[in-house]
Parts: C-alpha cells; structure tokens; sequence
C-alpha cells in the first residue's frame, strides 16, 4: 500500500501507521527504514557527534551546533545564511583584521597599541562565525542581532562577547560612534558584517547618512549588488546604489564567496567588499539639498535609456526650467560622474537655503524591520 512521510515533510519521518516497514514512500522514494536510520544519524549517531566538533574546526571555541553546523533552525524571514566554511570565515575575519590596521596604521614592529575593538561593530552576528574569531582580537567589540534565540545563545557559550538585540536598521551609528569610538585612532567605527541580503541597500544608505560615524565597512553581499555598488559610469551596473556609495566612499569588491559556505546554501554568489568612508566628501555636497539629490538621482535613472532633458521631466517641471543646459541636456545617467549629480542638481535648484536642512538622516533608508512587518501583519493576504 502506498504511503507517504507526514508532518514537515520526508526531512522528519513519521510512518503512517499500519504500513510495513520496507514501504516505500511515494514523495521521496525513501523507504522507512532509511529514514529512520537518518533520523538516527542526526540525533546521536558518529556522524552528529563529528558534526558537534565542526566548530571547533572553525573557531576553536566550540558553539554547540547542528549537524547543520548552525545552532538553530534559520529564519528565512531574517536572511539566515549562515557560515559554516573554516577557511572561507578566516579569510574573511583576517581581511578585517588587516584593514582594521591599516586604518590604525598599526607600526609593523608592534609599537603601536593595539585596538581593543571598542569601535568594533558586527551587524548580524549569528552564531558567531566570525565573532568567535573577531572577539579574540577585539575583546571590547559589540554585535547587534536581531534574533533573540542567537543573543541567547551568545550569552550563554560566548559570554565575552558583547551583543545585543536591535534591529540594524534603527541603529543612530552617530550616537553609538560617539559612545563606543571615543579614544580610538580615527575615532570612527569599523564595521562588519554578512547581512540579510534583502535589507542591503537600506544598511548602505543607513551607513552612507552617518559618513562621518564610519571609518569603514565591511559587508558580504550578493555579487550583482558589490557590482553594482563598485560599477564605473558607462557600466551596465552603474546605478543609484554606485552613484551613491562612490560620491561618500571608496568600494572595493575583496574576493567572491561562492553558496557552498553557506548553511542554508544560498542561490547566489556573494562578494566580500570594503567601502572606505571618504574622509573629505565633495564640499558640494553641502551646497545641495540631500533630499533634492536623491530625487535627481532616482529620477534620473528611472529611465537610464533616456536622456537627462526627457527623463528628468517632472523635476524640471516642479523647479520651473523648460530647458536643461547644455551640459546635461542630451546625457544619459550613466554618462555622469557621481560627482556631476551634485552639480546637476545645484544647477536645477540652486544652493540650499541658509535655514535648509543639509543633514541626511531618515532621506535615503525607507523602512526598518519593524515598519516592515507591521506593513506586513496589515496587509491583506494575498
Ligand atoms: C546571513 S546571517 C549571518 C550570520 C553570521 N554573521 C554568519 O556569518 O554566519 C544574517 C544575520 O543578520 C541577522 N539580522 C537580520 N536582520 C537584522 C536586523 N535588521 N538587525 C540586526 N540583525 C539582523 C540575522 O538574524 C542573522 O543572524
């Protein structure tokens, strides 16, 4: 008699009961008694003991884990892939490592001293991949995890860690540089992390509003995004996002990061990428509304095929120009240096006035986790 495997599907079985042992299930094709002999592996047999020590291969700390090597069930919702690959997380943490000396210009002969980490933020460290090997080196760092199940865990199995529960994107990195990078070299933050890759640009902007907090940062992300963020103009993937990220810092895609280091295994290559906060951003910049250069940039790019006199038709309208000049007229977006929007958009609404408002904050990143769900939770289903 055919059978199948109930509740959550083949991964748990459950025989129906009744059926006889070497039925065979119609799903999966796996009978019942290799999924109990699975079921047995993964609980306590030499294989789940193999897989508990998986971290110690990693980090020497020893995180409790799965056979997963992850601690808990992921959240799709929350962007959990973790990494599981040794290599892959000290390549990564021996990258930060050397740019965080760099911006110390630590002395090769180890006069200086050592940053303790104070300034040391890791957004969305997990289960501490890269915070087991991060915490050695900077003891003071701090992490901001919005899972509350991998905060606990934390507390528990990696108490010299100093996390907390927040979500990322209300993060004020002006007031937490001004509480945490009191005293270090560059009196910024350097930050880390391999991020939800659904609230990505929201992280950048979030970042790139508070330039002045972050010395730099360190972000996994989806390959077409680090293209995108490091495109040239003239580029296919030249955009808003690399208009942006260049006209406040200097991106550099480090190395790609392929699925297979990942639990669970993404569907996309990820790249590692440095963007440098530019010490001196284009004095321009204060000259021009923040929320004017947005809207020119997004318009702008709206229609990217399009030049500059059709597709920035609506703004031209609201500032009340028929024409645009001729240095922008017969453009496209992707003919400009990120540099030239400042100009374009000075050229269209002139200075900012005395009492305007130059500060970025709040002009760039949309919504927050939280606005999201609840957006959600009010939505009807679909
Ligand atoms: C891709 S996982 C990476 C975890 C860990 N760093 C690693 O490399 O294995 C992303 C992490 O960011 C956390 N996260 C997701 N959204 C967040 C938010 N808004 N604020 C803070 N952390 C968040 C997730 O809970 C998860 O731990």
């Amino acid at each position: 008699m055919a059978w199948v495997h109930t509740s959550g599907g083949c991964e748990v079985a459950r025989r129906v009961q009744g059926h006889a042992k070497s039925n065979v299930c119609v799903k999966c094709e796996r009978s019942a008694a290799t999924s109990r002999a699975r079921r047995a592996r993964r609980n306590d047999g030499p294989r789940a003991r193999d897989t508990t020590n998986r971290s110690d291969a990693t980090s020497g700390v020893g995180l409790p884990m799965t056979e997963r090597g992850i601690a808990a069930r992921p959240k799709q919702s929350l962007g959990q892939n973790f990494l599981v690959d040794p290599n892959m997380i000290r390549q990564i943490t021996a990258a930060f490592v050397d740019a965080v000396e760099q911006a110390e210009e630590v002395c090769q002969d180890g006069d200086s001293k050592q940053s303790t980490g104070r300034n040391v933020v890791e957004i969305g460290p997990g289960f501490a991949a890269l915070s087991q090997l991060l915490v050695r080196r900077f003891p003071e760092m701090l992490g901001l995890e919005i899972d509350q199940r991998a905060v606990a865990h934390l507390n528990e199995f990696l108490p010299e860690f100093n996390v907390v529960r927040q979500d990322v994107l209300e993060t004020d990195w002006k007031a937490l540089a001004s509480e945490r990078a009191v005293g270090a070299n560059s009196g910024k933050l350097y930050v880390i992390g391999n991020l939800p890759y659904n609230i990505i640009s929201q992280i950048l902007f979030s970042l790139i509003e508070s330039c002045e907090a972050v010395d730099f940062a360190m972000l996994m992300m989806q390959l077409e995004v680090a293209q995108r963020v490091a495109a040239p103009k003239n580029s296919k993937a030249y955009g808003i996002l690399s208009v942006m990220c260049q006209l406040y810092t200097e991106p550099k895609i480090l190395f790609q990061v392929p699925p297979s280091v990942f639990r669970p295994k993404p569907d996309v290559t990820s790249a590692m990428v440095i963007l440098k906060f530019r010490d001196k951003c284009n004095p321009r910049l204060d000259q021009v509304d923040p929320n004017h250069l947005r809207q020119v940039v997004r318009e702008s790019f709206q229609q990217r095929r399009k030049q500059l006199r059709n597709s920035l038709r609506l703004t031209m309208s609201q500032v009340g120009v028929t024409e645009l000049s001729e240095r922008w007229a017969s453009r496209r977006p992707q003919e400009l240096d990120p540099e030239e929007f400042i100009d374009l958009t000075y050229d269209l609404f002139g200075p900012v006035s005395p009492d305007g408002d130059t500060n970025m904050t709040g002009v760039w990143r949309t919504k927050s986790n939280k606005e999201r769900s609840r957006k959600e939770d009010a939505a009807p289903a679909l």
